[in-house]
């Protein structure tokens, strides 16, 4: 009751941290609806998706940044070291906090240099450690936590399960109080800042990748060609989506496909599900795979293709 004369706070938190941990799991779960897709191949992410998550006592916007914290090869500490500061310098830009999401009992070189780059940019830095679910002994738990904290001031520290859903609360409480007093930006029942349009091909781009696995090939893309609302007699809306795949060569299409058809089949029947789910309405979908060489190197191509990096 007494919420409502305590202010809102509302304002932009970067979600950071190494391929797989859980990002994207987690910017779901705290905005409790599938935006931002998953799957356990690595850098699943290509684009900047906002989540829009709000509470009673404010509004954080989640900004999930695929370049920051990428696995950078074998490069100097150096030279990883300025990548990484000029990466968190362009993410960053307008972000209230941020939060290095790692996964428990897992913290590398790499995610030392992540903190580093945050704390130059001069962003409190909240360090949820993911996956607490998968320990098998918790008593490591404690440890692992001084160990990493030694030396580095986190604003603080939080053990969650996002797929579980344990421990977002604490995390969130800890979010509002870091970003300022103020008004929601967005609505209250608004998710995202991408269009239905986009996230029903990332939700095509995520089957992709869950069902093909390592064989799917790397310049894989889709585009949505067809995005229609229509009134439904039982369902008050459906939508009608079409949906190609682009893939670079006839022998990507035939892996794409399945024998007789079979995968694309099963590739666009989860697909549908899934939107039909966020969308909260029924969902025709058509899908289909088209080559297009060399796509992949060609910048008008992405740009056409919608690719933003
Ligand atoms: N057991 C467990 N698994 C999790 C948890 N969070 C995420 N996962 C799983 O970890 C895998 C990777 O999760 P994502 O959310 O795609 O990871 P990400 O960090 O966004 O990955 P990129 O998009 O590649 O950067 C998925 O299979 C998730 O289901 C968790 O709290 N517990």
């Amino acid at each position: 009751m007494h919420d409502t004369f305590t202010p809102r706070h509302s304002g932009a938190v970067a979600v950071i941290g190494r391929p797989n941990v859980g990002k994207s799991t987690l910017v779901n779960a705290l905005v409790g609806a599938k935006i931002s897709i998953t799957s356990n191949r690595p850098q699943t992410t290509r684009h900047r998706v906002l989540g829009i998550a709000t509470f009673p006592g404010g509004q954080l916007q989640l900004v999930d940044t695929p370049g920051i914290h990428r696995e950078q090869g074998r490069r100097s500490a150096k030279a990883m070291n300025r990548m990484m500061n000029r990466a968190a310098r362009n993410a960053l830009d307008g972000v209230d906090a941020a939060m290095l999401v790692i996964a428990a009992g897992r913290w590398d070189d790499e995610d030392g240099l992540a903190f580093e780059a945050l704390r130059k940019a001069g962003v409190p830095v909240v360090l949820v450690i993911n996956q607490v679910d998968r320990l098998k002994d918790k008593s490591t738990l404690l440890p692992f936590i001084a160990e990493v904290t030694a030396g580095r001031d986190f604003a603080a520290v939080h053990p969650v399960s996002a797929l579980k859903r344990s421990g977002l609360d604490a995390l969130v409480q800890t979010l509002l109080a870091l970003v300022p007093e103020g008004e929601p930006v967005y609505g209250e029942d608004e998710i995202t800042d991408k269009s239905q349009r986009f996230l029903a091909g990332e939700l095509v781009r995520e089957q992709l990748m869950r069902q093909l696995g390592a064989e799917l090939p790397y310049a894989t893309t889709v585009e949505v060609e067809r995005f229609e609302e229509e009134p439904s007699p039982q369902a008050g809306v459906m939508y009608r989506i079409d949906a190609v795949i682009w893939v670079e060569r006839e022998g990507q299409k035939a892996i794409v496909i399945g024998k007789g058809g079979e995968r694309l089949r099963e590739i666009g029947a989860r697909a549908r599900v899934q939107m039909e789910r966020l969308f909260g309405a029924k969902v025709f979908l058509q899908t289909w795979v088209r080559v297009r060489e060399g796509w992949s190197d060609d910048e008008a191509a992405l740009r056409e293709l919608g690719y933003q990096e």
